[in-house]
């Protein structure tokens, strides 16, 4: 593409210099920078991308967009948004991947990444070929690739989804985080389904109150559902929880078709005769599309929920409900989420991914109802981040469990040690006594005491890092996997 055809995709956009010259690629990243790149300068939180177009023409930059002109000798697309203006040239230059694929986005505090894995599954499984992006990884075709967050950014986006789409993907499920878009990362991005999981506390250090957390995430169904026609293809739909009381604002604010699923309050997909075990999840499901049983192998009330978002979304899709009962029957679990670590011992020890108070309420009650014994919780709380959920997950950690071993879980560049007494002050105000907890900055020295301390019968939660291999402390990432080091503790106490 030339550099007058991406400027003329913004009206409002001031061209200063040679429009006929051929981009090669897209930029936001003076680092990634290659000859005949265009380099957008988005101003960020920590620095300003302008500083860095000097950077960027060095390293062989041909073109500017930028939020002023600049003393730079390169033909520049001065714009008022950068940002903005991002995602509409991502989309011209790779081609509108969204509309080449069925995307189906899936946002909400806690179960986004659990959902997507159950919707690949189905799709996957019944023949479509289907792409996955979020926290854990983005694969398709047979490939997996890391990531460093769980929403791209917009013009990391588009690419992905290129790359996808000339690899014949047909259906693109993935993550919508509050942060992407509160950034406007997934604007242009054209969704067929819009999917919320639930509202609860999180991010408070970014959105600042409940309200606006729910103002950012109602960004996803606001903007689904402009063009709508039942004649065509064009149909979005909004699939809500019928159990959180943010959906009925969400409902309220898109145009889409709404469809719910839900337990306690009627919906269009809705489940009953719920039996909880420590191998599984049984639960009778009516649809709009028949009625069926199905036995997960994945436990707790909370990926009952998962499945039933997962199963709205597959049957908008055409898959038949039989087919998604096997699908979902197959699913072993998704790593780092209620991950049974097993090295012979006589006690439970599982990894879980809930870094919230919900999350960790839903895991803590799913847990209790199989735990023979006591359940011992290892957690932390993740420095830079909303502080204001320590203490909540300090009372819920002590209200479910014996004892609980307060440690770290990503402290960034906070002191560990302020963030283990944000979570105690929780513990004080709820008056549990110091015999109950322990405060143990040392992650690995907290899982051991935990494992040492168990007996037959008795559960060891590990919360918060489920999949993650590292720990961030300082500016330093040290390996660090809950589950390895499970294992090499259980070990040494030679079962
Ligand atoms: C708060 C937030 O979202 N920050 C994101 C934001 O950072 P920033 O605004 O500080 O960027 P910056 O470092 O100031 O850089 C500004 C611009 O200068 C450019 N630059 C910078 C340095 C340089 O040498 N050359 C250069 O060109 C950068 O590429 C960027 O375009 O833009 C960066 C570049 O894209 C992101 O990496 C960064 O994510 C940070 C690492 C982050 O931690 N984000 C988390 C909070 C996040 O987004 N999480 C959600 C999941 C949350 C959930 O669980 O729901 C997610 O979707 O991942
Ligand atoms: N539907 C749900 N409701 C409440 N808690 C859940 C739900 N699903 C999963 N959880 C809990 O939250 C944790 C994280 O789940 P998952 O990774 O699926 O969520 P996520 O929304 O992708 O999280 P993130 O915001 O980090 O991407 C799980 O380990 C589990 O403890
Ligand atoms: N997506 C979440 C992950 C939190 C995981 C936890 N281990 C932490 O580092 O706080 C976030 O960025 O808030
Ligand atoms: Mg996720």
């Amino acid at each position: 593409m030339k550099i007058n055809e991406l400027s003329s995709c913004l009206a409002a956009s001031r061209l200063y210099g040679e429009g006929d010259i051929e981009i090669s690629d897209l930029q936001a990243d003076s680092r990634k920078v290659g000859p005949g790149d265009l380099f957008i300068c988005l101003p960020g939180h920590t620095v300003d991308g302008h500083d860095y177009a000097a950077q960027a023409a060095a390293k062989g930059a041909v073109a500017l967009v930028c939020e002023r002109k600049l003393e730079i000798d390169l033909p520049q697309i001065v714009v008022d948004d950068c940002r903005y203006a991002m995602s509409v040239l991502s989309n011209a230059f790779f081609g509108s991947p969204s509309s080449r694929m069925r995307m189906i986005g899936i946002t909400g505090t806690n179960g986004k990444t659990t959902t997507t894995y159950l919707i690949e599954r189905i799709m996957q499984d019944h023949g479509v070929k289907t792409g996955l992006i979020g926290t854990i990884q983005m694969r398709y075709d047979g490939q997996s690739y890391p990531m460093s967050g769980t929403t791209q950014e917009s013009l990391e986006l588009q690419r992905s989804l290129n790359q996808m789409a000339l690899k014949g993907v047909q259906c693109c499920v993935m993550e919508v985080s509050s942060h992407a878009l509160q950034q406007g990362r997934v604007k242009g991005t054209d969704y067929r389904t819009a999917i919320f999981t639930n509202l609860t506390q999180d991010h408070l250090d970014y959105h600042h109150t409940m309200e606006e957390y729910r103002a950012v995430k109602g960004l996803f169904f606001s903007r689904l559902g402009n063009v709508i026609s039942p004649w065509n293809e064009e149909r979005k739909y909004a699939v809500l929880n019928a159990d959180d009381e943010a959906s009925s604002y969400f409902a309220a604010q898109t145009a889409a078709e709404v469809i719910t699923y839900g337990i306690d309050h009627s919906a269009n997909v809705r489940a009953s005769q719920i039996s909880i075990t420590a191998k599984g999840t049984f639960f009778h499901v009516e649809t709009f599309k028949g009625e069926s049983d199905i036995s997960l192998r994945m436990v707790g009330k909370f990926n009952v929920y998962n499945a039933l978002a997962a199963i709205t979304a597959a049957l908008l899709e055409g898959v038949p409900l039989e087919e998604i009962k096997t699908s979902l029957e197959s699913v072993a679990g998704v790593d780092g989420r209620v991950e049974s670590v097993d090295a012979g011992q006589d006690f439970a020890v599982i990894v879980d991914y809930a870094h919230t108070p919900d999350g960790l309420e839903n895991v803590l009650r799913a847990v209790c109802e199989f735990a023979a014994g006591k359940v011992i919780t290892v957690f932390g709380c993740g420095g830079d981040r909303d502080t204001t959920k320590r203490p909540l997950m300090g009372k819920i950690a002590a209200k479910y469990s014996g004892h609980v071993m307060v440690t770290s879980d990503n402290p960034r560049t906070e002191d560990p040690l302020q963030i283990l007494s944000d979570i105690e002050a929780g513990l004080r105000e709820d008056g549990v006594p110091q015999e109950q907890y322990e405060m143990i900055p040392d992650r690995r020295e907290a899982i051991t005491k935990a494992i040492e301390m168990a007996s037959p019968g008795d559960v060891v939660l590990i919360a918060g890092k489920g999949h993650e291999t590292y720990q961030l402390i300082g500016g330093v990432v040290h390996d660090f996997d809950d589950r390895i080091v499970a294992k090499e503790v259980i070990r040494g106490r030679s079962y």
